[in-house]
């Protein structure tokens, strides 16, 4: 492990800053993480660590509850942020069951609530002194919000709203924090006032006593019990049986009911503030949050995956001399292409993520000032890269637990852990095949927009003028004299041509859907062209992320020559094998069906993608230590930084309390155990 350590070509501390912005937050987190660690007793690296010593869902939700405490007090007491978004583990922060509380909960009322609501309950919360869950979907409704059923009626006479659940399939289901640890909750419910529906809005709601922890009246709440990860929080149903709040729960930044139960929102009040412009940008900070975490997540399994594929050694190359030695599974080709591969894409997501949190930063001074102008394209790429980054993310922590083995499968690895937090993603906050939908129907409008007479958004407006050329053009087939060797693998030529493929997969999808809806509904003729359109949508992410590696990667050639050769080479490798091996397969192939590589240049680039596994192999150990995880924050058997697998292993393995004793003793000895059934005869 020290030497593949120190055979790296650049300074790793150097990747570290950029990773996390500027040295003061390496230094500070890294303070937070020794403090915190230090607290739950998780410094010895030796010790089995709390969440394998046999507990069961009740052992697992409140070794969460501690591990809560200790990270929230930490951020209070020493006044920083770090265990916000991505937990003590680098878990996304609703597998905590504090989590909610400042991702949604406060962001929410942040967002909807009127200033005096504001001043109210945000100290509140940021004292802790209430915990909130965020519970929008219900059982028969997660994607579809306008299908939600739960009612929030209006009583004149006792000026309040009565919450209820009208129906079985009304229950909520899922909510972070939901079961046992929340005290309140924003809930999502359809407005009605004297019979009339206004739709669904959001309601500050609390749910179990601060003085006995009972649920209120009115309400019933339990926990869904195991799931494949988020077990150290209790993501829970609710059950409202007439439960009365008052009037002031409803959120009302933009929406409000008078004492009479007059209704006003902002469609409908003069010269109001485009309040509800600034919710939608909720969900982008929410989106664009998850977007940077799964690169954490990813860059965790490949930690743990990087570092046994350095030390473990597993037979020989097929069909070399027997007197070798055992090879470290690094040296098979295979392996090291699967793990540079994915070091490439967590990059990938984390160049994208920044590159977006500076758009959205400059969305929030444009929204200051009254210009929603980018608001659009900002929720269409935020749905698009949250789709792609979850995607990628989940396919490459599946296949780092694989490329451990069967090391990898159990759960002291902590790989299946980190699988499971990391699959999540692809479903909650906008589930990825919707969301693609909803980039594809903005680009698709864009596409339109000069045939309307209407100005297309300057941020793809290039792009977009190349989709109406081939459009024009009738897509004439593209051809390229000049595909020379130097060319091809010159990054900025590379990204043109993944521009021109994303510009030709939306010129196809359409195509398709416009002829579709000479004979269809729109409805039926989107659905029907929904996987051309999946495509094209995917093709565009991957250009705009490629964009990002890309430029990050050429940015600071000037002043750090080392990092940026092995960023280019990464980002390099990224888009070969995105088009040798793709992880979206919908477009799989599209690179030659458009004529933007002959096929016999494939193999070219198989080759050139051999020259950078080769120059990119000092540098994997480097690569992944980047991400400065501590070895408590992995909670690997297989992955803490010594490398030190099999004598950790084995330590924990024992430690198991199964290993006990007690666990054979009652397997044999019970009546209905193992001695009675071996020696009671069959026949
Ligand atoms: C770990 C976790 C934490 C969660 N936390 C919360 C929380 O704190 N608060 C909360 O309110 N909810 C929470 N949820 C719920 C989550 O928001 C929903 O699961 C999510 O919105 C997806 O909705 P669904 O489960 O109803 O799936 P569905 O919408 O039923 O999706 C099922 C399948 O149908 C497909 N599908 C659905 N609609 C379409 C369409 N229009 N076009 C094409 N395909 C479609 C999807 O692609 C998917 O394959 C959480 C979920 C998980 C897993």
């Amino acid at each position: 492990m020290h030497r593949a350590r120190i055979s790296a070509t650049f300074d790793p501390m150097k990747l570290t800053v950029m990773i996390y912005d500027n040295e003061d937050t390496v230094v500070s987190r890294r303070a937070a993480f020794e403090r915190v660690e230090s607290d739950l007793g998780l410094l010895d690296n030796m010790k089995l660590p709390h969440v394998y010593s046999g507990l069961d869902r009740d052992g697992l939700y409140l070794e969460g509850v501690r591990r809560a405490r200790a990270i929230t007090n930490d951020m209070i007491t020493h006044g920083h942020n770090h265990f916000q978004w991505l937990n003590e583990r680098y878990q996304i922060g609703n597998t905590s069951p504090f989590g909610m509380n400042f991702l949604m909960f406060r962001r929410t009322i942040e967002l909807q609530g009127t200033p005096a609501q504001q001043r109210y309950w945000l100290p509140r919360i940021d004292q802790m002194k209430i915990n909130g869950a965020y519970a929008q979907t219900e059982l028969a409704h997660g994607t579809f919000v306008r299908g939600i059923e739960t009612t929030a009626t209006f009583d004149v006479n006792t000026d309040t709203f009565t919450i209820d659940s009208p129906t079985p399939t009304s229950i909520k289901y899922w909510p972070g924090g939901l079961g046992f640890s929340c005290s309140h909750a924003v809930v999502a419910a359809r407005l009605i006032i004297q019979g009339k529906d206004h739709g669904v809005h959001m309601f500050i709601v609390q749910i179990r006593s601060l003085q006995n922890f009972k649920p209120v009246n009115g309400v019933e709440l339990g926990d869904l019990g195991m799931k494949m990860a988020y077990n150290g929080t209790c993501n829970g149903y609710a059950r409202f049986n007439f439960l009365r709040v008052p009037r002031s729960s409803l959120l009302a930044g933009h929406a409000q009911v008078l004492r009479d139960g007059t209704y006003t929102s902002v469609q409908t009040q003069k010269d109001a503030p485009p309040l509800s412009k600034m919710v939608y940008s909720t969900m982008l900070d929410t989106r664009r949050n998850i977007v940077r975490c799964v690169a954490f997540g990813l860059s965790q399994g490949l930690t743990i995956a990087a570092r046994y594929s350095t030390v473990r050694e597993q037979g020989k190359p097929m069909f070399s001399n027997g007197k070798n030695e055992e090879a470290a599974i690094i040296a098979y080709k295979s392996q090291h292409y699967r793990l540079l591969t994915h070091i490439a894409q967590s990059y990938a997501i984390l160049f994208a993520a920044k590159d977006y949190d500076l758009k959205y930063a400059q969305l929030i001074r444009d929204q200051a000032n009254n210009n929603h102008s980018q608001l659009s394209f900002m929720h269409a790429l935020s749905t698009g890269l949250k789709a792609w980054a979850t995607t990628v993310a989940n396919t490459g922590a599946t296949e780092a637990r694989k490329m451990c083995g069967g090391h990898g499968f159990v759960a002291l690895s902590g790989l299946p852990e980190i699988e499971g937090t990391v699959s999540a993603t692809a479903t909650f906050e906008g589930e990825n095949y919707v969301l693609w939908q909803q980039l594809m129907a903005y680009l698709f409008k864009q596409v339109e927009a000069p045939c309307r007479g209407q100005e297309v958004d300057i941020e793809v407006k290039e792009f977009i003028e190349g989709v109406r050329a081939c459009l024009d053009a009738d897509m004439p087939a593209y051809s390229d004299p000049d595909h020379s060797q130097d060319k091809l693998f010159d990054d900025f030529y590379l990204l043109s041509i993944y521009e021109k493929r994303a510009q030709r997969l939306l010129v196809a999808a359409f195509k398709s859907y416009t002829t579709m809806r000479h004979s269809l509904s729109v409805a039926t003729a989107w659905n029907n062209c929904m996987i051309s359109t999946l495509s094209a949508g995917q093709a565009y992410i991957e250009y705009i992320v490629l964009r990002s590696f890309t430029e990050r990667a050429s940015s600071i050639a000037a002043r750090e020559s080392g990092l940026s050769l092995v960023l280019s080479r990464l980002s390099r490798l990224f888009a070969l094998t995105n088009i040798i091996t793709p992880v979206l397969s919908f477009s799989a192939g599209s690179f030659v069906e458009h004529g933007l590589f002959a096929p016999g240049q494939l193999d070219e680039m198989r080759v050139h993608i051999n020259e950078l596994l080769e120059q990119l192999l000092p540098d994997v150990i480097a690569l992944t230590d980047a991400w400065d995880f501590t070895d408590a924050s992995l909670c690997s058997a297989l992955g803490c930084k010594d490398g030190n697998v099999y004598e950790r292993l084995m330590s924990w393995t024992r430690q198991l309390p199964a290993n006990n004793g007690q666990t054979v003793e009652k397997a044999w000895r019970a009546p209905d155990g193992i001695e009675e059934f071996l020696r009671a005869s069959r026949l």
